[in-house]
This record gives structure tokens, C-alpha cells and sequence, in this order.
């Protein structure tokens, strides 16, 4: 108790000493950490934050009570965590790294990028399964969240590619080697193609649907992943998400869906006017007809 109470005293001592660039240094500091805590979220790079703040804490508490074996052994785990976070991310960090190089310093300081990012992977799938619907091309798509699903990606094929209709539509070709299985998308990129998902158990699913469509309710039973699914027979695009499948959708009835639970922080009036006034038009001629 002593130790904060010392801390409030030492730190209100010290409050006329603050000078602006202070001020300014805490703020970049800040708009930093915002920028990394935006880039890691819903991936799994966040648990390990999570885990690394905990032992933050724990170090900062032992130290606080004077625990010194404690506060050591947390400290050396930090250390070598530290080392460790690195070389577990080191793909992350080096696309992280090619992304500023090609970027300027006002797309550094927007945090709009990344939204503009999921808004095109988005935009791209959703163009991609309304073109393999009509061709009568079997889907399965995985939009991993919070649940890492790196056990599944082992039994297919590293991609790690940017998402576009093109790729998508050709790693689904009948005749091409990935695809059968599924693509799984990770922060905004194909990070596999061709990878085995565990099947759904629940007996209650309609007797129509096959493996494909058991395989995407199953992974959604077991992770927070949204699941895209064209089927190969009708062509009709379902969506699975916490085991529950969202049967006879149409593109655009998909993209609000994607957009809603991939990007839910994002309001219509924020995106493209004219994409809204184009989409708009053609709904309304969908209506009409
Ligand atoms: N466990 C699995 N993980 C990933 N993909 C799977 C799995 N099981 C089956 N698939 C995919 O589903 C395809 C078989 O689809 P099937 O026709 O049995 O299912 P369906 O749900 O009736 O689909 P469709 O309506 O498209 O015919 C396989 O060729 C493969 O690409």
C-alpha cells in the first residue's frame, strides 16, 4: 500500500515538470500503440499480447511487493519473449514493414486503411462467389477471427497471398489441384488453399447438404470463423457462423453480411458513395423485375 501511495506522491511532484514535447511524446506513444493494438486485433497475434500484458502486470505487481524471485524469473520470461515474439511473427512483422515502406506519411496516420482493406477483400469474394455460383463452381471459404486455425491450415497448402476474384476463382477451378477443401483467409489474405475442415456432428442439418456444407458448419461450431459456401450442385451461397448456416443468399445479401461481421465498426455513410449509389440502383432494378 505503501509503494502506491509513495507512487501518487512521486508522480504528482512531478506533474509541474511536464513540458509540452512530454505531452507530445505520450501522445505519439499513444497513437502508436492504438495503431499496433488496430493491426493485431482479431488475430491471434492478440491472445499473445494479451498473455504478454499479463505478465506485464505480474512483473509490475512482484515488484511492487518486493517479491524479488518472482519479479526475476518474470523478467527473464520476458526477455526471452521478447526474442521469441519476434521470430513467431517475423512474417507479420516484415509484411508490417513492406506495407509503411509503400505507403505515405498520410496513409501512416490514417487508421481508415485497414478497413479499406477488408472492405476490397470483401468486395473481391463476394464478386468471385457470384461469378462460381452461376458457373456452378463448389466454395468454401474461411474467414478466420479471434480462433487461430492454424491446426486446419497445416493440412492444406500455404498460399499467403492478397485476395482477389482471380486467385479465388482459380484456386476453386475443378480442374486445378487446390480446389478441393478450403481457402482460408487471415488478415486479409489467402493464407491456405485445399485444407481439411472438421465435419459438423449436428444431425439436425437439412439431408440435402453434403460434406462441403457440413465441413463449413463444422469449423464454425468450433471457432469464431464466418464461412462462405457456394454450393457446386445448386450454386446457391450460404454462409455458416457459430453453427448456424444462412441458406439462398443473394451477393448483395452476402456482402452486408461479410461487411457486418468482418468489419462491423463500419457505417454505410463511410463507404464509397458511389459504390452505395451504384448498388443501390441495381437493387432497385432487382426489385422491379
Ligand atoms: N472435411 C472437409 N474439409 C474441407 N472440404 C471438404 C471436406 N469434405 C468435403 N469437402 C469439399 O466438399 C466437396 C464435396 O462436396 P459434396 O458434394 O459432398 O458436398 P455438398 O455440401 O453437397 O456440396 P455441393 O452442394 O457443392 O455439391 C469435396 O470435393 C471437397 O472439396
Amino acid at each position: 500500500m505503501d509503494a502506491v501511495i509513495n507512487f501518487f506522491k512521486e508522480f504528482s511532484s512531478m506533474l509541474p515538470t511536464i513540458k509540452v514535447m512530454d505531452i507530445v511524446d505520450i501522445l505519439v506513444v499513444a497513437f502508436l500503440i492504438y495503431k499496433v493494438i488496430m493491426m493485431v486485433r482479431s488475430t491471434s497475434a492478440a491472445r499473445i499480447a494479451k498473455s504478454v500484458l499479463i505478465i506485464l502486470i505480474l512483473a509490475g505487481v512482484t515488484q511492487l511487493l518486493n517479491m524479488y524471485l518472482l519479479n526475476y524469473i518474470l523478467d527473464k520470461i520476458l526477455e526471452i519473449g521478447l526474442v521469441a515474439l519476434i521470430v513467431v511473427f517475423q512474417p507479420e512483422l516484415r509484411r508490417m514493414l513492406e506495407k509503411l515502406g509503400r505507403k505515405n506519411v498520410r496513409e501512416i496516420l490514417s487508421v481508415k486503411e485497414e478497413q479499406r482493406e477488408i472492405d476490397r477483400v470483401i468486395e473481391q469474394t463476394v464478386q468471385a462467389c457470384e461469378i462460381m455460383a452461376k458457373e456452378r463452381t463448389g466454395v468454401l471459404i474461411v474467414f478466420e477471427r479471434s480462433i487461430p486455425l492454424l491446426e486446419y491450415q497445416k493440412s492444406g497448402t500455404v498460399v499467403d497471398a492478397c485476395v482477389s476474384s482471380e486467385l479465388l476463382r482459380n484456386l476453386f477451378f475443378t480442374k486445378a489441384s487446390l480446389h478441393d477443401g478450403a481457402v482460408i483467409i487471415r488478415n486479409d489474405r489467402i493464407a491456405a488453399a485445399g485444407c481439411v475442415l472438421p465435419l459438423t456432428e449436428n444431425h439436425n442439418i437439412s439431408s440435402d447438404l453434403g460434406t462441403r456444407h457440413r465441413a463449413g458448419i463444422g469449423i464454425s461450431e468450433v471457432s469464431d470463423a464466418v464461412v462462405v459456401i457456394v454450393s457446386e450442385e445448386t450454386g446457391t451461397i450460404s454462409v455458416a457462423i457459430s453453427g448456424m448456416l444462412k441458406r439462398h443468399l443473394a451477393p448483395q445479401t452476402l456482402e452486408k453480411l461479410l461487411l457486418n461481421e468482418l468489419a462491423p465498426q463500419r457505417e454505410e455513410k463511410t463507404r464509397n458513395p458511389l459504390k452505395l449509389l451504384r448498388r443501390k440502383q441495381k437493387e432497385n432494378k432487382d426489385a422491379k423485375k
